[in-house]
């Protein structure tokens, strides 16, 4: 139930500058000894993408929008949507892939132009006109009433610990623990178990920032996440770099953008 990447940078409230604490400073530096940050590193990976077509794989949580105690309140900055909008979608193909439900990623950016992947990739539907749902790619929808069950008995179950939340994803079932008190949170394991017990057929994953290059003749893939559950997409982790928080990946994409736009890429 730990986080994998370092600290993020605190924000100070009233003057919302960044800065960072002495003591966040050093695991932040020792992990960008292992990831350096795409940021600084990207004429390096300019070099890896030219000649070839770029495809953006992008996380929402922890990626796109800031994490905050309410999961219904992960909004992404009007600047990362105008981002994607007008920077990403320009210059290549821009899916977005997420745990929570399909829907719900599309409620938080609501851009039509998009790949959207709800459910960790269970529930896939690409570009296509408001309302319509073609391109949908669903291959575990016998999974559904199963998941219903589960997250009904969640609820629950989960109404006796307080501070939990139990949020019905679709094709998975997340229980947030982040403003349960510590001393709780073996109750919450203990829930947890249980029902995996009971459902031998689920898989447990566990929620937190990288980025991965993958490698084909022809294509350059990026994929931008932030917790373990997106390791999936870098085969081992396989990240080749790092990016601190959405802040800074707006600013990658944003080069990015600009350089796939520039007359030496284009060629
Ligand atoms: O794959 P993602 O798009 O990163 O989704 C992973 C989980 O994200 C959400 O939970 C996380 O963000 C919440 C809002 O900032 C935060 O409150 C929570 O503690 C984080 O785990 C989402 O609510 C989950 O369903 C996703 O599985």
């Amino acid at each position: 139930m730990a986080s994998s990447s370092p600290p993020r940078r605190k924000q100070c409230k009233d003057t919302c500058i960044d800065f960072l604490q002495e003591d966040t400073d050093a695991p932040y530096r020792s992990w960008l000894m292992k990831y350096p940050s795409a940021l600084s590193s990207f004429e390096q990976i300019a070099e890896k993408a030219s000649s070839k077509r770029v495809a953006l794989f992008l996380d929402y949580d922890g990626t796109l929008s800031p994490i905050v105690d309410e999961p219904d309140r992960a909004f992404m900055s009007k600047a990362v949507n105008a981002c994607l909008c007008t920077k990403c979608l320009e210059v290549c193909p821009t899916a977005i892939i997420s745990g929570r439900s399909r829907d719900k990623v599309y409620e938080f950016v609501g851009l039509t132009d998009l790949y959207y992947a709800g459910s960790h990739g269970m529930d896939i539907n690409g570009p296509c006109p408001i309302g319509k749902e073609v391109n949908l790619f669903q291959p575990a929808s016998e999974f559904i009433p199963m998941i219903e069950e589960v997250f009904r008995s969640l609820v629950e179950s989960a109404s006796e610990i307080p501070g939990s939340k139990v949020e019905n994803n679709k094709f998975c079932v997340s229980v947030h623990y982040r403003n349960v008190d510590e001393t709780n949170w073996a109750a919450v394991a203990q829930l947890v178990h249980d029902t995996l017990k009971q459902y031998p057929r689920l898989r447990l994953t566990y929620g937190r920032k990288s980025l991965g290059l993958d490698n084909s003749d022809d294509v350059l893939p990026i994929y931008i996440g932030d917790d373990r559950t997106d390791e999936d997409a870098f085969e081992e982790t396989k990240a080749s770099y790092s990016l601190r928080d959405p802040s800074e990946v707006m600013e990658f994409l944003k080069s990015l953008a600009s350089w796939t736009k520039s007359p030496v890429w284009q060629g």
